[in-house]
This record gives C-alpha cells, sequence and structure tokens, in this order.
C-alpha cells in the first residue's frame, strides 16, 4: 500500500490535493484515476482536482493538473498560485521571481509576502489567444469569437470566446444570480461546437472596473472560482467595450475577488489570495 503525502491548497475556494512529485515517487501511478479518486469528497479527501509539482527542464517547476473527473487540464490559474507558494515556502524555488512549465507553455510568478509569509501571487499568464481555431471552436478558422449569437436548446445567448491555454465561453448576463449555471453550464460544456470541451462563464458587469462572475468548469463542474477564466472573461469584457483596455479590472467571484490586468504588450495578469488547508497522507488504492 503507497502513502501518499499530501497538501491540499485552495485559491478563492478552488481546491486541489497538490502532491510534491519532485519529492514522492510518482512511476506507476494513474494520475487520471489518482485525480478522480482523491477528489471524492466521501471516499478520497475531497477536491476540484489533482495537481503535481514536478521537476522542469525549462523552468524551475512544472505543474500537472488533472480535473475532478480525471481529464487532463493544459493550465490553472488558482492552481498556479498555489503552485508558486508551496514552491516558494518548500524551498524548491529561492527567487520571489520564477517560471513555472504547464501544458499551455510558461508563465512567470512572483509572490510577495505579509511578514514571512506569502501573501498573495502575481501570475503573467500570457496572452489571451481569439481565434477560433485557438479556442478550438468549429467554424472559420481565423475569426474572433465576439458577441456572437449561440443557440441552445431554446435559448439565444451572445457568446465570446477566450483561451488562456484553456476555453472559456463566456456569456455577459444582466443579473448574476439569476445566470443559468446549472441548467446550462453541463450542457455547453460538452457542446460539440467545441470540440475539447468548453469552461463556461455568467459575467454580469458592475462598473468598467468590476464585474461579478462564477462558472461551470470543464471536467470540475461548478467551483468557487476559476483563475483562468477571470482573466478570459476581463478580455471578454474588454472586446465588448465594457471595460477599458488598461489599468485592472476586480472580478469578484463565488469565493473572494481577483484582480486582473492587461498590459500594454497583450500580456494578462492575476493576482489573488493562495491558502494551505491541510496536509497529510493519501493512502491509494490500486
Ligand atoms: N480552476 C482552474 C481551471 C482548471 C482547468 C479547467 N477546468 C480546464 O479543464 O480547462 C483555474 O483556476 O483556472
Amino acid at each position: 500500500m503507497q502513502r501518499l503525502p499530501f497538501t491540499k491548497m485552495h485559491g478563492l475556494g478552488n481546491s486541489y490535493i497538490y502532491i510534491n512529485a519532485i519529492e514522492t515517487d510518482m512511476t506507476g501511478v494513474d494520475l487520471a484515476e489518482l485525480a478522480q479518486q482523491i477528489s471524492n469528497v466521501n471516499t478520497g479527501i475531497g477536491s476540484d482536482g489533482l495537481i503535481l509539482i514536478a521537476p522542469s527542464e525549462i523552468a524551475d517547476v512544472k505543474m500537472i493538473m488533472y480535473n475532478k473527473d480525471g481529464s487532463e487540464g493544459k493550465t490553472c490559474g488558482n492552481g498556479l498560485r498555489c503552485v508558486a507558494k508551496y514552491s516558494y515556502e518548500n524551498q524548491l524555488v529561492t527567487s520571489k521571481t520564477f517560471a513555472i512549465e504547464t501544458k499551455a507553455g510558461l508563465v512567470d510568478a512572483e509572490v510577495s509576502f505579509i511578514e514571512d509569509q506569502v501573501d498573495v501571487v502575481t501570475i503573467n499568464m500570457g496572452e489571451p489567444l481569439l481565434n477560433r481555431s485557438q479556442i478550438p471552436m468549429l467554424g472559420k478558422e481565423q475569426e474572433k469569437i465576439v458577441n456572437e449569437p449561440f443557440q441552445i436548446g431554446d435559448q439565444l445567448l451572445q457568446l465570446t470566446a477566450v483561451s488562456m491555454g484553456n476555453p472559456h465561453a463566456i456569456f455577459f448576463v444582466e443579473d448574476i444570480n439569476a445566470a443559468p449555471l446549472y441548467e446550462l453550464g453541463p450542457i455547453i460544456t460538452n457542446d460539440s461546437r467545441f470540440p475539447e470541451g468548453v469552461n463556461v462563464e455568467f459575467v454580469e458587469i458592475v462598473n468598467e472596473r468590476e464585474m461579478n462572475f462564477r462558472v461551470w468548469e470543464r471536467g470540475s463542474g461548478v467551483t468557487q472560482a476559476c483563475g483562468t477564466g477571470a482573466c478570459a472573461a476581463t478580455v471578454a469584457a474588454i472586446l465588448n467595450g465594457y471595460a477599458p483596455k488598461n489599468g485592472a479590472v476586480t472580478v469578484h467571484l463565488d469565493g473572494g475577488d481577483l484582480e486582473i490586468r492587461l498590459d500594454q504588450h497583450n500580456q494578462v495578469w492575476m493576482t489573488g489570495a493562495a491558502e494551505v488547508t491541510a496536509t497529510g497522507t493519501y493512502q491509494l488504492n490500486r
């Protein structure tokens, strides 16, 4: 029976089980299966998925992430902030700024402190991808998807799609509390127009610097927060003229706030909290 040391962490309530795969031998472990087991709140630990902090040949550390259903995600904003905090506090890195490899590419992280504890983490999430083929979404490859009619059953919505290394379908609504999250989230996430599935976000504009946000995540369902989703929603708001191109926007998620900024080099910056919930050992059932 293998015992896996773990740390449970969350970014605004979006929780993952983190395994330090630099120090723990994960050879032969079926990660998709482990993600499903460990995420189960009754028979596992309970989380939105699994994240490994692994050695990298091109960055300081590598993040490998799996959703609750065992599907692999290419990146994860809340996960990146937690990986950064864990890496710094466990001396996997020694500098306050360092690079993290993801399946969607490299990102730069910076940790900030209150006394000697990491308080918030800022990540340069890179450039948003807007062409249909980059989302990916079926249709004319080079076209952007901005406020495009999107029929789903008998409802006609207006879609803006953005990839932050993973796909996001953003729908602006008048009232976030009336958004059809549970009704349409599970349908749109598997819609065949998105060949790799999609994360589904409903967004209410409060003013040009603030928005309310709820998400149905691909592979995990409703979560308290989605970092890449908050970045994608900010870009979508700029594309639709709801937010200015410069300066920071505060995104209010169910689990708390993120500050998102698009800079003049078209890079999206995300700043927010990362917290440790528990540490322990997980008994691997194989
Ligand atoms: N919670 C995330 C995104 C996790 C991956 C996503 N469900 C996908 O499959 O693309 C975040 O904070 O960005």
